[in-house]
């Protein structure tokens, strides 16, 4: 049976999105999004995470919940996007906002030109590179990373990466990361920690906002 056919999987998703005040049509396109990542995982390991159920909560739904806190930015680098993650699921519920998605394992980056093409994803560009090798200095208005490092190391590789008046890191953590603020390093200060609330996620999750001192 085809994902987009699994009636569950869909209501799931599609609740999913209702609580997180998006537009249950986004199912459509999340699904085809969710249907390539099942099938290419099966020769490429994307992602650890092999039962579709569970990539609705832990990947599509976790992901969106950044929804409010990228939507009116224009640029966004996702980085060690992985298979895409959360930067494919924003660029699909967020068209007015382009997303790089920066990767420099070639299998991961082969699926993500892959998924960018199938999904007609003309908000989207696939950097394969290491994350301190995009030589693009200032050219977005966030980075984002999720499951990637420390805060402190994400600035070490990605911060020149955000524009030098009002660029951001908004980094997807679990528990309130405290240490990791306590050692961001000079030049960068926290702006906000938001609890996220991921439907049917039990797990803390938290979006940490850091900003330019
Ligand atoms: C644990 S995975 C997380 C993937 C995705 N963000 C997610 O949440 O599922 C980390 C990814 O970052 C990539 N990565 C790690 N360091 C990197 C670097 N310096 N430059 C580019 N990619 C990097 C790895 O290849 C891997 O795909």
């Amino acid at each position: 049976m085809e994902l987009s056919d699994d009636t569950a999987l869909r209501a799931e998703l599609e609740a999913g999105l209702r609580t997180l005040g998006l537009a249950p049509t986004l199912a459509d396109p999340l699904l085809a999004y969710l249907a390539l990542l099942v099938r290419w995982n099966k020769t490429y390991n994307l992602t650890a995470v092999r039962d579709p159920r569970e990539m609705v909560v832990r990947h599509l739904l976790d992901s969106l919940a950044m929804v409010p806190h990228v939507d009116g930015l224009a640029t966004l680098a996702d980085l060690g996007t992985g298979p895409g993650l959360p930067g494919i699921p924003l660029a699909i519920a967020l068209p007015g906002l382009h997303v790089t998605l920066v990767e420099s394992n070639g299998k991961k980056a082969r699926f993500l030109r892959e998924a960018v093409r199938q999904l007609k994803l003309t908000n989207a560009d696939v950097a394969e590179s290491r994350i301190e090798a995009v030589d693009r200095p200032g050219a977005f208005d966030a980075i984002t990373a999720r499951a990637l490092a420390t805060l402190p190391d994400i600035l070490a590789v990605g911060g020149h990466l955000p524009k030098a008046d009002g660029g951001r890191l908004l980094a997807m953590k679990g528990v309130n990361p405290v240490d990791e603020i306590a050692a961001l390093p000079a030049g960068w200060r926290l702006d906000t920690v938001t609890p996220l609330k991921v439907p049917g996620l039990d797990a803390e999750r938290h979006l940490v906002v850091v900003a330019r001192a």
